[in-house]
């Protein structure tokens, strides 16, 4: 069941850009179950990476033939609507985007669907989980952000984690994913909260061995996430 599940995706910001393609493999053979791709358009944060989506089919897809794989695309843009079926077109797998973003979450959440894409809905640190409360029964997995969107490397904050707890106990099965300074000295917090789905970007890409960092945050995961659907 979704929210039993514990997934472990690197992102890739802080990985060697000149060398995109290669570092996605490296996350994958190193046992990463998603790569969380983040999307900055310089608009809806101050940050802009190149990954649109000609750089989601070139270099994923085409050239490295990882179409198998599982791209999780963290949209922090000025309009969401824009990229769903560009970013369909080139292989994405599930379209997040920031409830924040959008005056109409639902149309959006329907044309990602129609596109053939999971749903993941995300909030920033200053927005409160009742706001995406409302739309937990349509989306497939909603994120809580643990550090303001932006920029990688930046402190883990804790006091996301009541919004994790209480998602978790109003939506037993929804998959819930934290993204934000989240690496071996955080993973209890975000795992004992109710997170099963958990992105690390700097932990993992700027250790020297991302395989013992992915299996750490896996472990502590999913002793967390068998306590509780087992105490069900
Ligand atoms: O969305 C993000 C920033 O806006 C990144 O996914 C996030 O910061 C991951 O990097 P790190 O684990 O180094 O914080
Ligand atoms: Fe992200």
């Amino acid at each position: 069941m979704a929210g039993c599940v514990c997934k472990i995706g690197p992102s890739i910001l802080n990985s060697d850009l000149a060398c995109l393609g290669n570092e996605c493999k490296r996350m994958l053979e190193c046992g990463a179950d998603f790569l969380h791709l983040d999307v900055m358009d310089g608009h809806a944060v101050l940050k802009c990476t190149f990954l649109g989506h000609w750089l989601v089919k070139d270099t994923f897809v085409r050239k490295q033939k990882l179409s198998n794989s599982f791209f999780y695309m963290h949209m922090m843009v000025a309009k969401p609507e824009q990229w769903v079926k560009p970013m369909a077109a080139a292989g994405a797998n599930q379209y997040t985007f920031h409830l924040e973003a959008t005056d109409n979450p639902g149309a959006l959440i329907k044309d990602i669907r129609e596109n053939s894409m999971k749903v993941g809905l995300a909030i920033k640190p200053g927005t409160t989980v009742e706001y995406l409360a409302p739309w937990a029964n349509q989306i497939d997995m909603a994120l809580v952000m643990t550090v303001e969107p932006g920029f990688g490397g930046q402190t883990f904050m804790e006091d996301m984690m009541p919004k994790v707890s209480w998602l978790r106990t109003q939506f037993p099965s929804l998959d819930i994913e934290v993204d934000g300074g989240v690496g071996p000295d955080t993973i209890s917090k975000c795992a004992e909260a109710g997170a099963n789905m958990i992105v690390s970007g700097s932990a993992v890409m700027k250790s020297d061995d991302p395989r013992s960092v992915i299996n750490l945050l896996r472990n502590v995961c999913v002793e967390a996430v068998q306590k509780r659907c087992l105490d069900r």
